[in-house]
């Protein structure tokens, strides 16, 4: 039978990527469902942050392909790829407003036609941020910038989305918050979310698949429920206890 996955809209496929950072090799071969939250766990120092640069354009992989959607996007620039990103640092420009920050979702040169500033207004009240238009990042807390990353993410209107532990900075409420602002942007936008993730307790409520990374190599790639229960892999049994 045909694998048609990597067709569809938001699929994430790698075929034999090699990569050599300083000491450090890794080597990726997988083929991720598109429309899921899919959360990669591991290690410290495992690969995570390298496994997602790969998917970004941030690194180029030494051999081997990357898919996204289904098209061959080696070599590509992280602005032309389908993807938008997320980080723990949300990275928000401090000197511009929110409504500046998230235009630039949009358009490096902020040129915003009167759709696309209704579409900034529109991400802003989907995170709840309303009426923050004109505040700039330094006055807002770390979940409401946290939540301003997520509107400049939603903009770009990409069907993969990145997110590099994006609420390791925040106190356990308002991670959980945030936790469930993403199922629900998910669920609005259909979006494939690639999300690394240290901590089991936010795998287990929020992603449908996982790939767990140790080593610089995919351990296991599977559904979470069985995920869940792949006790016989030592460092994926601790993982999971803690
Ligand atoms: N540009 C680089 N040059 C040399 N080594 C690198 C480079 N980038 C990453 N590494 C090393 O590769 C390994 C994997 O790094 P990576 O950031 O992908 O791990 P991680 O699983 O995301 O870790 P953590 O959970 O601690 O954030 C680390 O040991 C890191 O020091």
């Amino acid at each position: 039978m045909t694998d048609c996955s990597n067709m569809v809209e938001g699929s994430i496929a790698m075929t034999g990527v090699e990569l050599r950072l300083g000491t450090h090799d890794f080597r990726f071969d997988c083929s991720l469902p598109p429309g899921r939250i899919i959360a990669v766990a591991g290690p410290s120092g495992s690969g995570k942050s390298t496994f997602l640069n790969l998917v970004a354009g941030f690194e180029q992989p030494d051999r081997g392909r990357i898919l996204l959607a289904g098209q061959d996007m080696t070599g590509m620039h992280p602005a032309e790829r389908p993807v938008s990103l997320v980080f723990q640092d949300n990275n928000l420009f401090a000197h511009l407003d929110l409504f500046t920050n998230v235009g630039l979702g949009i358009s490096s040169s902020l040129k915003l036609s009167m759709q696309d500033r209704q579409r900034v207004s529109e991400a802003l009240a989907r995170v709840g941020l309303s009426g923050f238009e004109r505040r700039k990042p330094g006055t807002l807390s770390g979940g409401e910038r946290q939540r301003a990353a997520f509107a400049r993410a939603l903009v770009r209107d990409k069907p993969i989305l990145l997110l590099d532990e994006p609420f390791a900075a925040l106190d356990p409420g308002l991670r959980s918050g945030m936790v469930e602002l993403l199922k629900t942007l998910h669920r609005d936008t259909g979006n494939t979310v690639l999300i690394v993730s240290h901590d089991p307790a936010e795998v287990r409520r929020l992603a449908d698949h996982a790939v767990f990374i140790d080593g610089g190599r995919i351990g296991l790639s599977a559904p979470i429920e069985t995920f869940l229960k792949a006790t016989d892999i030592p460092a994926l049994a601790t993982f999971l206890q803690h």
